[in-house]
């Protein structure tokens, strides 16, 4: 697993093609497509870009919500001079579920649809030829896909996504697709813990490789210039006067690993990486040791007609939205976002908190009303009870988890994790599922990373059963909107303040922050006074939070619900989308944004 979790580079040893653009796609509702040979071709085919979601490409309505099996099948060309190495299909990711065909021979499947995989494909494919790359993708959302969700059919037989989260289900090949070519002995993980000692560091670092020949590491500063080497799979490299990763003051060194025959290098790998500590003490954050103030979003990848596809440009007007509003940091709510997102975050220094696709286990959220309203009313009210979660989807869950800290823990952006999003914490079933999933990460991130999960307002103190496992405490509340709207949101302020007291009683050393609040708010609605949906009320809720904030030190941040507009469901709670975006669906700023700004270039990133 862990060579799938390096980002593909050039290096003089590796070689790198993408395979993004235009591949034949065609809807499989039969599934017949194995049965009658599509792995070697489509019958027939439309043209589909990728990476993008494929949705928001059409315009009839069978073909926007088309839930089953559906292919992508593309022509290939691998070089004749590849055949001495290891030639791979690198997907970023493939929503929610892959199986990968080379010739019509099987060459990998994968369940997941926001983390890497790779197909290996060299006993598949004809050197120095063309071959026919065949994906069959499904995208139907169950109790044991990740996210969660239903499928049920139509009268007709449609099958219809019912999915227990407030976003689109989109899916396809929404990130990059490259074909790679590493040495046979090749470089297949590498992981660093940082410690810091006055003005030095010493990196603890390990290496895996596929073979037994000696590795070499060296640390370049940004002017190129080396400052620490050593040898060997496993050591520390010790570097003076470091210049660490801090919060909106980034600063990256090149690890370069390499595999070595005396003076041969068989194998050259390098990551960009940022040398900072993180932790959680006395109701802190720290990094470096120095309390930090988080100001941010809770985000989607998403965006007009590519839906969830990647986009750098959009990817890059947010950082450009985030940084002008003083924003530090972000939530990737609620799946592990593209890779170059994190490395984004590590050049611009933002506080992330990684999250993995597990929204959607609390029944009574599922679809908010949605118009494709899940169906699953047999099942029991708590999620957890339900013994196919306690051994199918926790088993899913942990090889996720497992996937998301392999792919991420490089990152100096990475700075905590969150584990789940607004799960059924209400119930004593619970807690063995959390204390499996928050014992693992704790034993497999080397750096020791807080991890938290974000608690849903139907989950309050002295109800939630699973705080104890939590680093820090991250809320989830909608006082001013679900709850004590409009003329009533004092009574908001009143009842927030007495829950954050009650967490702090049971919690006094935990640290709380804020991964969502806000209001839904249609942007050119304009009210004096105010009412809800309109701009106006959007600042006032603001306003609301920013006092309730103000008002503890043990409130180490804020990120309100979303950056942006947002596509969902379709559904009577819904207008075209989610309208709590600061910024509306195309990036543009919506009054609040403007209070926000003011309020967090006053406050610094460090206390
Ligand atoms: C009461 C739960 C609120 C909910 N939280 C998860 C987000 O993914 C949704 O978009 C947000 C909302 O309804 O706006």
């Amino acid at each position: 697993m862990p060579f799938e979790s390096l980002y593909p580079r050039v290096t003089a040893t590796r070689r790198m093609q993408s395979m993004n653009g235009s591949w034949d796609f065609q809807f499989d509702p039969e599934s017949k497509g194995v049965a009658e040979g599509w792995t070697k071709g489509l019958p027939n085919p439309t043209d589909m870009p990728v990476p993008a979601s494929f949705a928001d490409v059409f315009t009839d309505k069978y073909s926007r919500e088309y839930t089953g099996d559906f292919w992508y099948v593309t022509t290939l060309f691998v070089p004749g001079e590849w055949k001495d190495g290891s030639v791979d299909i690198r997907f970023d990711s493939a929503t929610h579920a892959a199986t990968v065909y080379v010739n019509g021979t099987e060459v990998a499947h994968h369940e997941g649809g926001f983390l890497p995989f790779v197909a290996h494909i060299n006993d598949a494919v004809k050197w120095n030829d063309y071959n026919i790359v065949a994906v069959k993708l499904n995208n139907e959302l169950s109790w044991q896909t990740l996210p969660v969700g239903e499928t049920y059919r139509l009268p007709d037989g449609t099958l219809v996504s019912a999915p227990y989260f407030d976003f689109y289900n989109y899916s396809g090949l929404q990130r990059n697709v490259n074909l790679l070519y590493t040495p046979n002995e090749r470089i297949e993980d590498l992981d660093v813990v940082h410690h810091i000692d006055g003005s030095d560091a010493h990196v603890d670092y390990t290496v895996a490789t596929s073979g037994d020949h000696d590795v070499e590491v060296v640390v370049l500063d940004e002017d190129g210039v080396e400052v620490a080497r050593a040898n060997g799979k496993q050591g520390t490299l010790d570097i003076k006067d470091v210049h660490l990763w801090n919060l909106r003051a980034a600063y990256l060194y090149k690890f370069v690993v390499r595999i070595k025959d005396g003076d041969t290098v068989i194998d050259e790998y390098f990551d960009e990486i940022g040398i900072r500590t993180v932790e959680v003490k006395d109701c802190k954050i720290l990094v470096n040791g120095r309390e930090v103030y988080l100001k941010g979003f809770g985000r989607h990848e998403d965006s007009n007609v590519h839906g969830r596809g990647f986009d750098a440009v959009m990817n890059k007007r947010d950082y450009e939205d985030m940084k002008w509003i003083g924003a530090n940091s972000f939530r990737t709510s609620h799946y592990p976002y593209a890779e170059e997102q994190l490395y984004e975050a590590d050049r611009d220094g933002f506080f992330v908190i990684d999250e993995a696709p597990t929204v959607g286990m609390f029944k009574s959220t599922m679809n908010f009303l949605g118009a494709s309203g899940a169906v699953g009313n047999d099942k029991p009210k708590t999620f957890f009870e339900e013994e196919s979660v306690q051994t199918e989807t926790l088993a899913i869950h942990r090889r996720t988890l497992e996937e998301m800290v392999a792919r991420d823990k490089r990152h100096a952006s990475v700075c905590a994790w969150s584990l789940l999003n607004e799960p059924d914490t209400t119930n004593e079933a619970a807690v063995p599922y959390f204390e499996s999933i928050f014992d693992l990460v704790a034993e497999i991130d080397t750096q020791k990373r807080p991890k938290t999960y974000a608690s849903i307002m139907m989950s309050p103190a002295g109800v939630d059963k699973t705080h104890h496992v939590a680093d820090f405490l991250m809320l989830n509340r909608y006082h001013g909107w679900y709850v004590n709207g409009g003329y009533a949101i004092s009574k908001g302020t009143i009842e927030m303040k007495a829950e954050l007291e009650k967490w702090h009683e049971l919690e006094p050393t935990k640290p709380i922050m804020f991964s969502e609040y806000g209001a839904d708010t249609m942007a050119g609605i304009h009210k004096l006074p105010s009412v809800m949906w309109s701009e106006e009320y959007q600042v006032e809720v603001m306003k609301m939070w920013a006092e309730i904030f103000d008002s503890y030190d043990w409130i180490v941040g804020e990120q309100p619900w979303n950056l942006n507009d947002f596509q969902t469901t379709e559904g009577i709670m819904r207008v075209d989308g989610n309208k709590k975006g600061l910024f509306t669906r195309d990036r543009q700023p919506k009054m609040a944004a403007f209070f926000l700004k003011d309020r967090w270039t006053a406050i610094p990133d460090y206390k």
